[in-house]
C-alpha cells in the first residue's frame, strides 16, 4: 500500500494496543501537531487508525496562589503572630497582632475572613484568640498550594474548589486527540507501506526538466466541498419589481410616478371615499404634522369633488350627504396606496388630458398603519395600473390578471367580489402559495365608478387594480412570511438562494 508520507510516519508511531497522543507523535515523527492531526484523519478515513478524543484539565496556580507558596497563606501569617502575642492562652488585642504579621492592605482583610472559618481562633471586638489546637502544617489549602507549586497536581479534589473561590488556582480544558492502530492497520503495516510520492500541481520546472513523466500526480477530490463565495445579488423584490415593470411595458402601459407624501384629496377624496370612512381615520393612516396643509389643488377639481360627495353625480345621483370639508381634503399623509398616482393622472393635472384607449402603471411603495405579521408589511409596494377605453367590462379586467399573472407562472387566479367606494363592480384577487397550498389575497380592483370619474373629467370606462408585489413575489419564490422577504427579521439564506420563476 502507497500513502502520503505524513501518513506512513503516523501509521508507524502508533500502536494496536494503546492510544497515542497527538502531542506523543508529533515528537516521535518530527511532524507539527496539526500535520499529525491531519494525517490521522486522512487514515482514519480508510479504516487504518481510530481517532478519539478526551477532555484534559490541567490545575494551574494564580500569581496570588503562587505568592502564598512562599509567604505562606495570610490566615497562617496573622495564626503565627497571635501565637507569638500569646493569645492561645489570654486574648491579644487586634492592631498589635496584625502589626507584627506583616500583613498589609488587602491581605489583612484576607486573612481575617479566613481566620476564624478554618479554625485557626476567633476575633471579637478587637481582640484576637489563637487556638492552641489549630496545626498550620496540616492546613489543606497551604499543602494543595505546595504541591500545585511542585509536581502540579492534587490528591484532594474537594480542596480545588476551595482554591478556585479563593482565586487562588485555576482550571483549564483542553482536548486531547489520541491515534491507536485499527486491526486494517497493523494488517496493512505488516504486508508493508510506501511513501507515495504524489504531486499537487504541475509546476513549469517538472514540464522542462521532464520530471512529470515519472511522477504520481494526486487524485482530484472531485466531492471536496468548495468554498462558497457570497457575492451580491440583486434583492428577490427588486427582481420582481423589474420584471414587473417589464410585463407591463410588454403589454403597453406606461409608467406613473408621484409623490409618497400626498394631499388626501388625490388618495381619498377623488377616489369618492367618504371622509368619515373608517381607512381615512388615524388607525390607518401616517399622518403628516409638517408641512400641515398642501396649496396646490386644481380649483374647479375641488369643487366638482366636493359636490360628488355631498350630491353625487348625473341625473339621479345621491352623494354621501355627509359632510365635506376643504381642509380635511388638504391635510398631508404618507400615501395608503398608490391610487393616489391615477388619480392625479386622471385629472389632467400631470402630463395633461388623457385620451382613450389608454394605460397607465406604476410599481411604487405605499404605506399602511398595519400590525407587522406573515403577511402585513407597513411599507410595502403596490403594482397600480389602469386601462381607460370606451366599452370595458368584467371579462376585459379578468383577461388582463390572467395575461399579466401567466407571465409569472400563475394560472389559477380566483376573483371574489368586494367593495370599494370607488369602484363598482369590485374584485379581490386570490392566488395559491406554491408550497403551503394556501389561498392568499393578492389584489385588489374594480371599474371605477361614475363618481369618481365625472369629476375628473373622465367620460369613457377605467378599469383598474391595486396588487401586492410582495405577495406575487411570495407566490414566485415560495416564500411563507413576507418579514423573510425584507425588515429586520429577512432570512438572508433564503434571498441569496431566492430564484423568481417566469
Ligand atoms: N386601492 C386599492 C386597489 C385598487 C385600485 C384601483 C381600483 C380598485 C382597487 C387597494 O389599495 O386595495
Amino acid at each position: 500500500m502507497q500513502l502520503p508520507e505524513s501518513q506512513v510516519a503516523v501509521l508507524e508511531a502508533a500502536n494496536a494496543d494503546e492510544a497515542t497522543p497527538v502531542d506523543a507523535l508529533a515528537a516521535a515523527t518530527d511532524l507539527p501537531p496539526e500535520t499529525v492531526t491531519g494525517a490521522a484523519f486522512e487514515l482514519e478515513e480508510q479504516g487504518l487508525v481510530a481517532v478519539t478524543e478526551r477532555v484534559d484539565e490541567t490545575i494551574s496556580l494564580t500569581d496570588e496562589g503562587r505568592t502564598y507558596v512562599g509567604d505562606g497563606l495570610p490566615e497562617v501569617r496573622l495564626y503565627e503572630a497571635a501565637l507569638e502575642a500569646g493569645a492561645d492562652a489570654d486574648p491579644a488585642p487586634m492592631g498589635q497582632v496584625i502589626g507584627s504579621s506583616g500583613l498589609e492592605g488587602a491581605a489583612v482583610d484576607i486573612a481575617l475572613s479566613n481566620y476564624a472559618r478554618k479554625g485557626y481562633g476567633s476575633i471579637d471586638s478587637g481582640e484576637i484568640t489563637a487556638d492552641p489546637d489549630a496545626d498550620p502544617a496540616a492546613d489543606p489549602e497551604a499543602n494543595a498550594l505546595e504541591s500545585l507549586a511542585g509536581e502540579g497536581t492534587l490528591d484532594e479534589s474537594n480542596v480545588l474548589d476551595q482554591l478556585e473561590r479563593r482565586g487562588l488556582a485555576e482550571v483549564a480544558e483542553s482536548t486531547v486527540r489520541e491515534v491507536e492502530l485499527t486491526e486494517q492497520g497493523v494488517t496493512e503495516l505488516m504486508a508493508g507501506v510506501e511513501t507515495a510520492e504524489t504531486v499537487g500541481q504541475v509546476t513549469p520546472e517538472l514540464l522542462t526538466s521532464g520530471e512529470w513523466e515519472d511522477v504520481k500526480f494526486a487524485e482530484y477530490n472531485v466531492e471536496a466541498d468548495a468554498e462558497t463565495v457570497e457575492g451580491g445579488c440583486v434583492h428577490v423584490l427588486r427582481e420582481m419589481s423589474e420584471r414587473v415593470k417589464d410585463v407591463l411595458v410588454g403589454m403597453g402601459f406606461e409608467e406613473m410616478d408621484g409623490p409618497h407624501a400626498d394631499a388626501d384629496f388625490w388618495i381619498n377624496d377623488c377616489l369618492f371615499m367618504p371622509q368619515d370612512h373608517p381607512a381615512r381615520t388615524h388607525w390607518d393612516r401616517f399622518a403628516l404634522e409638517q408641512p400641515t396643509h398642501i396649496d396646490d389643488l386644481p380649483e374647479g377639481l375641488v369643487e366638482r369633488v366636493e359636490r360628488a360627495h355631498r350630491e353625487g353625480v348625473g341625473e339621479d345621483g345621491e352623494g354621501y350627504h355627509s359632510p365635506w370639508d376643504e381642509d380635511f381634503a388638504r391635510a398631508l399623509a404618507l400615501r395608503g396606496h398608490t391610487t393616489s398616482l391615477s388619480t392625479r393622472y386622471l385629472s389632467g393635472t400631470e402630463i395633461g388630458e388623457i385620451e382613450p384607449p389608454a394605460r397607465f402603471f406604476s410599481v411604487e411603495k405605499a404605506y399602511r398603519n398595519d400590525t407587522l405579521d406573515a403577511t402585513h408589511l407597513l411599507e410595502f409596494y403596490q403594482i397600480e395600473g389602469w386601462v381607460m377605453a370606451e366599452d370595458l367590462s368584467v371579462r376585459d379586467l379578468m383577461g388582463t390578471f390572467e395575461e399579466f399573472y401567466a407571465q409569472f407562472g400563475i394560472e389559477d387566479i380566483q376573483f371574489k367580489p368586494h367593495y370599494n367606494p370607488y369602484t363598482e363592480p369590485s374584485f379581490e384577487l386570490f392566488g395559491t402559495h406554491p408550497t403551503t397550498g394556501e389561498l392568499i389575497e393578492i389584489g385588489n380592483s374594480g371599474i371605477f365608478r361614475e363618481e369618481m370619474l365625472e369629476p375628473l373629467g373622465v367620460d369613457c370606462d377605467v378599469m383598474a387594480w391595486g396588487l401586492a408585489l410582495e405577495r406575487l413575489a411570495m407566490l414566485a419564490t415560495g416564500a411563507e412570511d413576507i418579514r423573510d422577504l425584507h425588515g429586520t427579521l429577512a432570512d438572508l439564506e433564503f434571498l441569496r438562494n431566492a430564484e423568481v420563476t417566469y
